[in-house]
């Protein structure tokens, strides 16, 4: 239905300068005018982008003041400026105060620019629930949220109820069980680890209410409406860095007040015919699953952790022997190597909407169709690939963070229902450190000869167990891991206090952290010895979005925008201060284009 657009226009004054107020559809403008009443410079806001408007002059921060004068009314909107390197812009808070001619102007700039907020922004969160992981990253998850994000959501009349988890999983179990009417979205402030916690809370609970198996590798899963948000206060932050382009909590906050939505593919990580875990950035084996395992044993480092443990790792220089099978997609269609850049308003993945939701006519190209429906049970279509590898893995997206700012795989597609598989065989260690290295700069790291990516709707892998490993429960004990942090679907859900990464170590108090450290120390040495023995036939573990999967064999299936998020992807520069509407808005499954 056409809603009646609103229109305004009047003479108001910005400081001493006489300004052109137009408030006109959904854009708000005010153009400067010299003496002679010509025009000089225009401003101009898309509403969509307009976080509030208030009566007087008003400041939020430091801290809120109010001056209500009678004739002035202040707006608060999205402001942009740039920053290096492919990052997306950084978003702060704009706001401009207005004086009007008269009170009674003054009042109607208000209700028109309220009027028009409600008209074209119907999709924005009134509610949202925060989770907040005190022990994230730099730990500074609380202050963060207190100081920069809270306002911002008070700003724009939005109410949260806020969780300072306590344990490991607090935040999944709560989305899982408790009451969630009301709420219009779910927010975590910390790292990819709270992230991953609140995917797994609002993908179980949608198929739990839809009634479907999510252990069924073959099961259509139900795409989740319930949106979710990322306040970055982590170690490595990729989730929020990839859909957003910077780790800013102002940013991120912007985004979730404007009620931005961006789908995301999700991959489906299966144990022998168990759901194991969902991720969406890495699923891997190898190099990226012994730095992890590694860095659980470091985290009072903070962030610091994976780089020390990315050395210790390096130098050990170990290979494992498996098979990978994938199902791949069409590299004619679709190639991690074409070069081309999934950003806002991305165009694959908006013919994927059409592709994976409604399947209709005007779906037409050639890419949607050959990407039509598969089956995973199609055995033709596999390819099986044999080998010692340094590392393999699988990525729903470009998986770009600060630390690899274009990412494991800088094509890669946030939503278009294929994941990116990369092979990296074994190599000499210096063939190794400039695969690596290349992820910090922009050379194709595709284009070394020992290393293969392939574009892929399904991956199974089978690593050959270790001499004596053979069994998961070594491998548990070898790399420390407790029975939570394997994210076994049935230990994991019960929410025990020791389950998950943080969860044993937070717990450790005094003397007990004491022997905790000595304990540490102990283990840490076994496990450098297994890790940098020449025992090549030893196993590494996986790395499920920071999260440990002591298995050998795994299958994998890439479920094309499961879940949404506050976000609207990487805005280039050329996209930046140019207006996308959120389409959010557009209340199905769809994009604009800017
Ligand atoms: C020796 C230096 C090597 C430099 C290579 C750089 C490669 C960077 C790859 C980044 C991987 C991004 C995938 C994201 C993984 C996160 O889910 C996971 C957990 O994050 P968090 O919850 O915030 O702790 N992070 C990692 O596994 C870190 C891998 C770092 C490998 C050097
Ligand atoms: N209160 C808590 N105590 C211990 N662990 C927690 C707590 N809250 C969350 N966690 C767990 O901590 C892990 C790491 O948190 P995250 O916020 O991702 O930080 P980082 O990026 O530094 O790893 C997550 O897997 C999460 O399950
Ligand atoms: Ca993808």
């Amino acid at each position: 239905m056409e809603t009646e657009s609103v229109r305004m226009e009047s003479s108001v004054w910005l400081g001493n300068k006489r300004q052109r107020a137009l408030l006109s559809g959904w854009r708000f403008s005010w153009t400067e005018l010299d003496k002679k009443n010509r025009d000089k410079t225009t401003v101009s806001v898309p509403v969509s982008e307009v976080v509030a408007v208030q009566e007087g002059q008003v400041e939020i921060l430091p801290q809120k003041k109010v001056k209500d004068t009678e004739r002035d009314f202040t707006l608060f909107y999205v402001k942009r400026s740039k920053t290096s390197g492919g990052k997306g812009p950084l978003w702060s808070l704009g706001r401009s105060q207005f004086s009007c001619p008269s009170r009674d102007l003054r009042d109607q700039w208000v209700t028109q620019l309220r009027i028009a907020l409600k008209t074209h922004c119907p999709s924005r969160p009134h509610r949202l629930l925060v989770f907040i992981n005190p022990y994230g990253g730099k730990k500074k998850a609380q202050q963060i949220y207190h100081s920069t994000v809270a306002p911002l959501f008070e700003l724009a009349g939005i109410s949260s109820h806020v969780v300072v988890t306590e344990r490991a999983n607090q935040a999944r179990d709560h989305i899982l069980k408790k009451d969630l009417i009301g709420f219009d979205g779910v927010i975590c402030v910390g790292g990819d680890g709270m992230f991953s916690e609140l995917l797994h809370g609002v993908i179980g609970r949608t198929q739990q209410e839809a009634g479907i198996s999510e252990h069924d590798p073959s099961a259509m899963l139900q795409p989740c409406d319930l949106h979710i948000g990322i306040i970055p206060a982590g170690s490595t932050d990729c989730v929020c860095f990839a859909t957003v382009g910077v780790n800013d909590p102002v940013t991120s906050a912007l985004h979730i007040v404007i009620g931005d939505s961006q789908p995301l593919d999700v991959c489906s990580v299966h144990h022998r015919s168990t759901l194991a875990r969902y991720s969406v950035s890495l699923v891997g084996y190898g190099f990226y699953g012994d730095v992890l395992a590694e860095s659980e044993r470091h985290r009072w480092m903070g962030p610091l952790r994976y780089d020390y443990s990315g050395c210790l790792v390096y130098l050990c220089n170990r290979s494992y022997q498996g098979i990978v099978q994938y199902l791949p997609v069409d590299s004619q269609i679709t190639s991690p190597r074409d070069n081309s850049r999934c950003l806002s308003g991305c165009k694959v993945c908006s013919e994927s909407t059409e592709r994976l939701f409604h399947r209709s006519e005007s779906c037409s190209s050639l890419y949607s169709r050959q990407l039509g429906q598969y089956s995973i049970e199609s055995e033709g279509e596999w390819v099986s690939v044999e080998g010692r590898f340094r590392c393999v893995y699988l990525t729903c997206m470009s998986s770009s963070c600060p630390r690899s700012p274009k990412g494991l795989s800088p094509s890669a597609h946030l939503a278009d229902g294929t994941g990116d598989l990369i092979l990296v065989r074994n190599t000499n260690p210096l063939g190794f450190l400039t695969y690596l290295h290349r992820h910090t700069t922009t050379q194709d790291q595709f284009d070394l000869p020992f290393v293969e990516v392939h574009r892929v709707r399904a991956a199974r892998f089978c690593f050959s167990p270790g001499e004596e490993e053979d069994d998961e429960d070594h491998l548990k004990e070898s790399h420390n891991i407790t029975a939570g942090a394997l994210g076994d679907p049935e230990t994991a859900r019960e929410g025990d206090e020791e389950s998950g990464r943080l969860g044993s170590q937070q717990c450790l108090a005094g003397k007990q952290r004491d022997q905790g450290i000595k304990e540490d120390g102990r283990k840490k040495r076994d496990y450098l010895c297994g890790l940098c023995s020449n025992k090549q036939s030893a196993a590494s573990v996986w790395n499920c979005d920071g999260e440990i999967l002591p298995y050998n064999e795994i299958s994998c299936r890439v479920h094309g925008q499961l879940v949404r998020l506050f976000a609207r992807g990487i805005e280039d520069d050329a996209g930046s201060g140019k207006y996308r509407e959120g389409n959010r808005n557009c209340k199905g499954r769809c994009f604009l284009h800017s």
